[in-house]
């Protein structure tokens, strides 16, 4: 850490979560824009029992996912998001969300990340060790928001302290792309930089699960591909990955199963290929326009 430590956590949800500890930006603020940071102490409602994990599941491969959500529904208001819908993940699986704006993408992403609960249903995290190590999800939010005045490095130096393991910060930065942004001012980095920085941030400490949302939005285009093989190589690692996106493209190439959401449910679910050809689509692309209803953004 250098002089110029910073003393409270960033603007926005959290990053590396651990069950009850530590304290992360998760508690402490939000980008939800109705006060919505209440809802972060019902994270014990979405996993009553941390500690046993998720339970054994035929569909998921080995056994045991590394994350499982059941039955999760909510409402903003008179908006029904999410209607029942659950989701396993195994360990080394890519599962990416997709579906229209507003559908509820990042509703569901946060309740898997654990920044708040839903009304209904579990989110339930395996442990990273069967003897009771905590289960940690990484996570990057749709609007990733920093200390404008820190350094890349020093503001990922910040977020290692909360972690058991011991991080390379410049191992991390190297990984994101932004080695030779490690000096600069977090107030200074493109939006796209920001973004790069949120997924270091939720790659901090090596979690077993990773969920982010929209991590390719404002990346250039090699920067895309690059975003898809950091991820891949994660899922390789054994890492187990949600991410939601509006690049089909990539997703196509590099998700293990793709998720259509529309109308608070799961419309497809499945390898790409296979979601691909339940329609009779060319791509997923195409595939996409015939899975979902929504033609305009109508507030679900
Ligand atoms: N904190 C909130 N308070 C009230 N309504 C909300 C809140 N968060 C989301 N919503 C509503 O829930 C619905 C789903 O929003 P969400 O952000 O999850 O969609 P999304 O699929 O991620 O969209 P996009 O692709 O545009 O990012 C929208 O109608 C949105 O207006």
């Amino acid at each position: 850490m250098t002089d110029h430590e910073p003393t409270e956590p960033a603007t926005d949800e959290s990053i590396t979560m651990s069950n009850r500890e530590p304290a992360t930006t998760a508690e402490t603020a939000s980008d939800e824009p109705t006060g919505e940071n209440a809802d972060a102490d019902a994270d014990a409602d979405a996993d009553p029992d941390p500690d046993l994990g998720p339970e054994p599941d035929p569909n998921v491969e080995g056994g045991r996912p590394a994350i499982a959500a059941t039955d999760l529904s909510h409402a903003f208001g008179d908006v029904r998001v999410l209607d029942g819908v659950s989701l396993s993940v195994a360990p080394g699986e890519i599962v990416a969300l997709v579906g229209p704006n507003g559908s509820g993408k990042s509703t569901l992403l946060r309740f898997l990340a654990r920044v708040r609960a839903p009304d209904e249903g579990t989110v339930t995290v395996a442990s990273t060790d069967a003897g009771g190590g905590r289960a940690r999800v990484g996570y990057l939010p749709q609007q990733p928001g920093f200390r404008a005045g820190f350094s890349a490095a020093d503001t990922l130096e910040f977020y290692a302290q909360f972690v058991d393991e011991d991080v390379d910060v410049a191992e991390v930065l190297e990984r994101v792309g932004l080695a030779d942004a490690a000096d600069r001012r977090v107030g200074a980095l493109s939006g796209g930089m920001t973004r790069l920085l949120g997924l270091g941030r939720a790659l901090v400490g090596d979690p077993a699960v990773v969920v982010l949302d929209e991590p390719a939005s404002g990346l250039d285009p090699g920067m895309v591909e690059r975003l898809f093989d950091i991820v891949s190589a994660l899922a390789d690692a054994g890492v187990a990955v949600v991410l939601s996106s509006h690049n089909l493209g990539p997703v196509e190439r590099t998700a293990d199963r793709v998720v259509v959401l529309d109308g608070g449910r799961f419309v497809a679910d499945g390898d790409p290929r296979a979601v691909v050809e339940s329609v009779g689509a060319a791509d997923l692309q195409t595939a996409f326009g015939d899975l979902v209803a929504t033609e305009e953004v109508t507030g679900r």
